[in-house]
């Protein structure tokens, strides 16, 4: 395999799984005796528990902090959306952007209640990746050079990495790579995503099933899958929750258009995502079927099917106060309270 001025071959992809970092298992055990310890029956907070032990585990340290969480949203275009399986025109997805960087989208309003940055990676925008039924979305190299520019998201040394996509069509293809990746039928897959009923909706499921069939042979390499079926936002997000596990920085996915990207490392190695939440379940009917096979309990479930990251910002709030409760709450001795 040639390696690019552009990127990383998927061989170099690959070999990161070799390394992947686990979770410090002693800080893990000390965060659990100090919940034992902390001023409430013990599993009173339920999975706000658990939480801080995960972080405690991932960030090596007993008592852990969030003090930089910064949502990443990826935007893409796709050739698929030509196809008419969006109930919205594919400029929406640049106008999105914009409305981003003005501070007018959910998510922003949503990062501003929890003090979280936000950054909005833009990826060339005015060049749609293939259409997925005709030709594959990107070449290996286009897909290992976005993944690799997908771990800039990491630049800012977030302390929580959550994800949001943007990008009329993607949920046309996260369908397609689940349908890949899992096998079933087009129609299992696919929802309303921002809306599609009737054509619309059996545009989608149409486009899917020829989209997989052609790629049939090659769904047995999740890479492949990937490059022929995703996109360049889905590729960078696979890219930046990889990288956040080689630097030990806990990830938050959103929702079913995000989880595809985590789908695909999962389907590389079942251990690929110890280090994700699930911020929410969304609406989207299959997001709830994806969740379980990978393992992930989600934080919320409001009913909610924007994408945009709006989920995975909104669990910041849990996740706060589930390390504000861990840090800041007295032991019984301490507090002086009878213990049972
Ligand atoms: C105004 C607007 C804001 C959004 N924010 C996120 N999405 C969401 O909708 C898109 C996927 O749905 P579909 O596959 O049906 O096109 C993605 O861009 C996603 O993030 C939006 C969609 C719209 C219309
Ligand atoms: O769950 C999602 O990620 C989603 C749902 C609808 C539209 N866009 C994204």
């Amino acid at each position: 395999m040639q390696r690019t001025a552009t990127g990383l071959p998927f061989d170099d992809i690959r070999n990161l799984f070799l390394d992947l970092p686990a979770a410090n298992a002693e800080a893990e055990a000390a965060a659990r005796a100090r919940q034992g310890q902390l001023v409430k029956p013990p599993g009173a907070l339920g999975r706000l528990e658990e939480i801080a032990v995960q972080i405690a585990g991932w960030q090596g340290r007993e008592i852990p902090r969030i003090d930089r969480p910064t949502v990443a949203v990826f935007a893409g275009t796709h050739g698929v959306a030509k196809r008419g399986v969006s109930p919205y025109p594919a400029e929406v997805t640049k106008q999105m952007v914009a409305t981003f960087t003005d501070g007018k989208a959910a998510v922003n309003q949503i990062c501003g209640v929890f003090g979280a940055g936000l950054r909005v990676f833009d990826l060339a925008l005015d060049i749609p990746t293939r259409d997925i039924v005709e030709e594959d979305a990107l070449t290996e190299a286009e897909c290992a050079a976005t993944m690799a520019f997908g771990m800039e998201a990491l630049a800012g040394e977030p302390d929580l990495l959550c994800l949001g996509e943007m990008g009329i069509g993607n949920t046309t293809v996260a369908a397609a790579i689940y349908h890949g990746l899992y096998g079933g039928t087009a129609a299992e897959w696919v929802g309303p995503g921002t809306g599609a009923t009737g054509t619309v909706l059996a545009a989608k499921i149409a486009a899917v099933e020829q989209a997989v069939a052609r790629c049939a042979g090659h769904l047995d390499d999740p890479l492949e899958v990937l490059r022929r079926l995703g996109g360049r936002e889905l590729a960078a997000m696979a890219g930046a929750i990889l990288a956040a596990r080689m630097q030990r920085v806990p990830v938050v996915l959103d929702g079913y258009v995000v989880t595809a990207a985590a789908a695909v490392l999962h389907a590389l190695d079942p251990r690929a995502l110890d280090h994700c939440f699930a911020g929410h379940v969304s609406a989207e009917p299959a997001h709830g079927r994806v969740l379980e096979r990978l393992g992930l309990k989600p934080l919320l479930d409001l009913g909610m099917r924007l994408g945009e990251g709006s989920g995975a910002a909104l669990s910041i709030g849990v996740i706060k106060a589930a390390i504000a409760c861990h840090a800041g709450m007295a032991t019984f001795a301490e507090a002086g309270v009878a213990d049972a």
